[in-house]
């Protein structure tokens, strides 16, 4: 099939994972990946390189007989030249025509889909997937034109007869060469404002040239590219040999995940911890999952018919018979479906991507909302601040009411005022936890946005609105790096990556070439490792009792955060009051068998749909994964050299129970299990994965809270302010919490005892106070006309300087030209030299002035005014007539 030729190499390309070799003989046939196609499919900003050494100098994989060529030694280069003829417009275009058609009959099953089947919100009576099927409609529009890029990317593999391990590169290649025809791009450039002051809501325009760079509503990026069954799209569902099933995702979760137990936790690390990763995951993600593709048939009936061929946006986790749980009550499989397919950023042809709806910055999107339309709903359109309910229920003010229920919340039938809330992340209402900290960060905003405008009282509500935004989002970007990541990463990947906040002056790293966009390895598997650290209870304690509750009896359940002792005072208190569990293999029951559980039977699994999810987004597997960190490359399951070094030997032999191979391990489940780097909380594959997205997140935002960006940037002042907070001071202003330990996102323990609220200062917002006019009288009245030009002045009032070390910043001069009184041509002045010459011969005394008149002369003779000069535009030219 391929051009197997050495010569013309400009025509080819070589095909990423195809060359192979007669194997060592523990690995069964092997396929070699050449270092350096590894190398060029990485993404050029990652910095990641693949050094292997050299007496190994190419990767192992096991091979697969029918899809590679056996026996050839040198990557088999392809002569694009004949794809290209091949897929000329007018097969594209027969490509496209089909997949229009496709799509069309797709879509108009969505809808009847939606409503008689799988994602049914809850309160309309479906098994529940949670807040996170609320897809955006945006995201909708755009996986329809997702949807037909990736369909005739699979007609032209087909059309091409390539196999699915050379299709994926093989039609990006093409798809590098000619966009497809009827197709819309839907992510089309912005142009871009350097002088605004403030991030874009929607996160566009962070990077000046690559304005969507980091927008909500685009494409993850990737490190490495996808595995799909089919090469483009379809779901990873057979092992490396292509002769097996992989174990089916709920078999791993049951054999390897489950389940933690009360010595697994953390002896260190707060509950509080684990809660603030979830809310910092929902700022800078948030996948855009299918709505459903067929009509007729609901969950049930899909899964048991596995029609997933008929309904390519299915994807059910099966349920063996002998479920350790599920098979009491004779289920057989779980609702699933796949995220939607989106183009990537250059709408070119090639594999199926994933969509953010969420800007991919920590910029408190979560608080505020990656789109204007949300945005503006939760705005109160007065002093700056964001919609609250007054405290009327509870002591404390909270979220606004979602009166409609659009977010599928379990409602008390007894109180008809419980409501779930609407914040910038729809999935604020998931669990209390995360609505308490929803709530205290809405909370501050709003304090902000009065002290702000008690300081500057004639700000109006955009700019009160605008500054109060900046501040939260920089304090959210500085408790990440300065107290939430130190303890996950350890405090060498902190250094060593250039993590660690500055304890003065500016941050000058910003690069414009860096791309900050969440990578996919890290929503779909890295960053989850938090869900290991869940507690099977969520502490709620009152400054008299505490009650554990069982997180089933709180998903999806508003009812707590009315109560004034158990609600955002009482869970606050509680997640600062427990531990974690350890970041292992196992989690808990209550997200293995009943995350959003209505009944008993009907819960979801969190480890498997994990797993199930980084098979769907094509995910490569724990072993590619830690050669693109640049870890040992693993080819057995031992624990020797060239295995699973980063196991224990138990946890190897576990896997090696469920897994055929090695390259099979989903990245998930081999990256949560790896012991922990010294110092860190996570392996070294997670260590890197994260600790990489974070360097991204810092180095690629212009708007960083450290940023010396002449444009964005803070005060020397209001950045002191800023590195002054701490969550345990948001904590203290925002909650009826009375004592807290310094560092809540530790246990209490000597060195972090608690201590009362009052030692913890209020900010300070002095340093926002704006530098201009303070302290003047009103003007006096105008002089007389003194060559040609009239001046009034003003007294300065204020002789204690302000936070900008000025008494009366500003001029003490208003200067306007008289009215010409002749025609006579007269030279022209620069009236701005004229008011600095003014104000030199003031020599800033805020005695009472003498008249304007001498004051005139004095300024004007000690300098070389009147000058002839222009100003340019402003109209403050004039000519000058009199010359003393
Ligand atoms: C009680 C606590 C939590 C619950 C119930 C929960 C539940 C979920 C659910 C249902 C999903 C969607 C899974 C899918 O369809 O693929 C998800 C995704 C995710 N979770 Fe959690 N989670 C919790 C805590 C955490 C924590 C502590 C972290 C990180 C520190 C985290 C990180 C993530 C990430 C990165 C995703 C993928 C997000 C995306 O791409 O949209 N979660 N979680
Ligand atoms: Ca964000």
């Amino acid at each position: 099939m391929f051009h197997r030729t050495t010569t013309g190499l400009q025509r080819c390309l070589y095909i990423v994972a195809v060359v192979s070799i007669i194997p060592p003989s523990s690995f069964g046939q092997g396929i070699l990946t050449r270092v350096g196609d590894l190398r060029h499919s990485l993404v050029p900003d990652v910095g990641v390189s693949v050094q292997i050494s050299p007496s190994v100098g190419e990767i192992r994989f096991p091979s697969v007989a029918d899809r590679m060529p056996v026996g050839a030694a040198v990557p088999i280069p392809v002569d694009t030249s004949r794809f290209v003829q091949d897929v000329a417009d007018v097969q594209l275009e027969r490509f496209a025509t089909a997949a229009t058609t496709n799509i069309e009959a797709q879509l108009s099953q969505d809808l009847q889909f939606f409503r008689n089947g799988i994602d049914k919100p809850v309160s309309q009576g479906g098994i529940p997937f949670g807040p996170h099927l609320l897809t955006s409609q945006t995201a909708i529009d755009i996986g329809k034109i997702g949807s037909l890029f990736v369909d005739i990317s699979v007609g032209a593999a087909t059309n091409l007869g390539l196999n699915a391990s050379v299709a994926g590169a093989v039609v990006s290649k093409i798809g590098r060469q000619r966009l497809p025809p009827q197709t819309s791009c839907p992510f089309i450039n912005v142009r871009c404002n350097p002088l605004a002051k403030y991030r874009s809501i929607d996160g566009s325009c962070n990077n000046l040239a690559h304005g969507l760079w980091g927008r909500a509503e685009t494409p993850f990026e990737r490190d490495f590219p996808p595995m799909y069954g089919d090469g483009i799209s379809t779901p990873r569902t057979m092992d490396i040999t292509n002769v097996n099933p992989l174990p089916l995702a709920r078999v791993v979760s049951t054999a390897f995940h489950q389940q933690s137990f009360a010595s697994h936790l953390m002896p260190d690390i707060t509950h509080f911890s684990m809660e603030y990763g979830q809310f910092l995951s929902h700022d800078i993600q948030r996948n855009a999952l299918s709505r459903g593709k067929l009509g007729q048939h609901g969950i049930d009936s899909l899964c048991k018919r596995k029609i997933l061929s008929v309904s390519p946006s299915c994807f059910p986790i099966e349920i063996p018979t002998t479920d350790n749980y599920f098979s009491q009550f004779n289920r057989t499989c779980m609702n699933f479906v796949r995220a939607i397919p989106t183009p990537n950023l250059q709408c070119t042809l090639g594999p199926r991507q994933q969509l953010n709806q969420n800007t991919h910055f920590i910029d408190a999107s979560q608080i505020y909302g990656s789109d204007s339309t949300t945005s503006n709903s939760l705005r109160l359109l007065s002093g700056g601040k964001i919609l609250l309910l007054s405290a009327s229920l509870e002591s404390g003010t909270k979220l606004p009411k979602d009166t409609s229920n659009t977010a599928g919340c379990i409602l008390p039938s007894s109180n008809v005022n419980v409501k779930c809330f609407r914040a910038g992340d729809v999935r604020a209402n998931q669990q209390p936890a995360l609505a308490t900290l929803h709530t205290i960060w809405m909370r501050e905003h709003n304090r902000v946005a009065d002290k702000l405008h008690l300081l500057n009282v004639d700000w109006d509500d955009e700019q009160l609105y605008q500054e109060a935004r900046k501040i939260v989002g920089a304090m959210l970007q500085h408790i990440t790096y300065n107290e939430y990541l130190p303890y996950i990463l350890g405090s060498q990947t902190m250094t060593q990556m250039n993590l660690s906040p500055l304890s003065s002056g500016y941050f000058t790293g910003y690069d414009s070439n860096l791309n900050p966009t969440i990578r996919n390895s890290f929503a779909s598997a890295a960053f989850r490792f938090g869900h290991s650290k869940v507690h099977d209870y969520m502490a709620s304690h009152s400054s008299t009792s505490s009650s554990n509750h069982l997180w089933k009896d709180v998903f999806l359940k508003p009812d707590l955060m009315y109560d004034a002792n158990s609600g955002v005072t009482g869970v606050a208190r509680g997640l600062v009051q427990t531990q974690s569990q350890k970041v292992d293999r196992l989690m808990t029951t209550q997200l293995t068998r009943h995350m959003f559980e209505r009944f008993p039977g009907t819960g979801l699994d969190l480890a498997a749909i994990n797993i199930q999810r980084g098979r769907d987004h094509g995910t490569a597997s724990y072993a590619i994964w830690r050669i693109v960190c640049n870890l040992s490359v693993v080819g057995h399951f031992g624990v020797g050299i060239g295995g699973l070094v980063d196991h224990t030997p138990a946890d190897a032999a576990a896997l090696q129970s469920i897994y055929g191979s090695v390259y099979d391990i989903d990245l998930y489940t081999g990256g949560v299990s790896e012991k922990p780097v010294p110092g860190s909380k996570l392996g070294p594959t997670f260590n890197c994965l994260v600790a990489k997205q974070f360097q991204r997140l810092k180095y690629g935002d212009r708007f960083f809270y450290e940023s010396n960006n002449a444009a964005v940037k803070f005060s020397p002042d209001q950045l002191n302010t800023i590195r002054g907070e701490t969550m345990a001071k948001i904590m203290c202003r925002n909650t009826g919490v009375s004592t807290v330990q310094p560092n809540v996102f530790q246990m209490q323990a000597p060195g972090n005892m608690p201590v009362s609220c009052n030692t913890m200062p209020d900010i300070d917002l002095s340093p926002w106070q704006q530098c201009i006019d303070g302290g003047w009288s009103t003007y006096g009245s105008w002089s007389l006309c003194v060559g040609g030009v009239k001046i009034r002045i003003r007294y300065c009032n204020n002789p204690v300087p302000n936070h900008c070390g000025q008494t009366c910043p500003g001029s003490p001069f208003d200067i306007q030209l008289c009215p010409s009184a002749s025609g006579r041509v007269r030279a022209r002045v620069d009236v701005t030299t004229l008011r600095k010459n003014l104000d030199l011969a003031l020599g800033g005394s805020r005695k009472v002035l003498g008249s304007v008149d001498s004051i005139l002369r004095q300024a004007v003779s000690k300098s070389s005014v009147p000058q002839i000069t222009n100003t340019g535009p402003g109209g403050l030219n004039f000519n000058f007539q009199h010359r003393f």
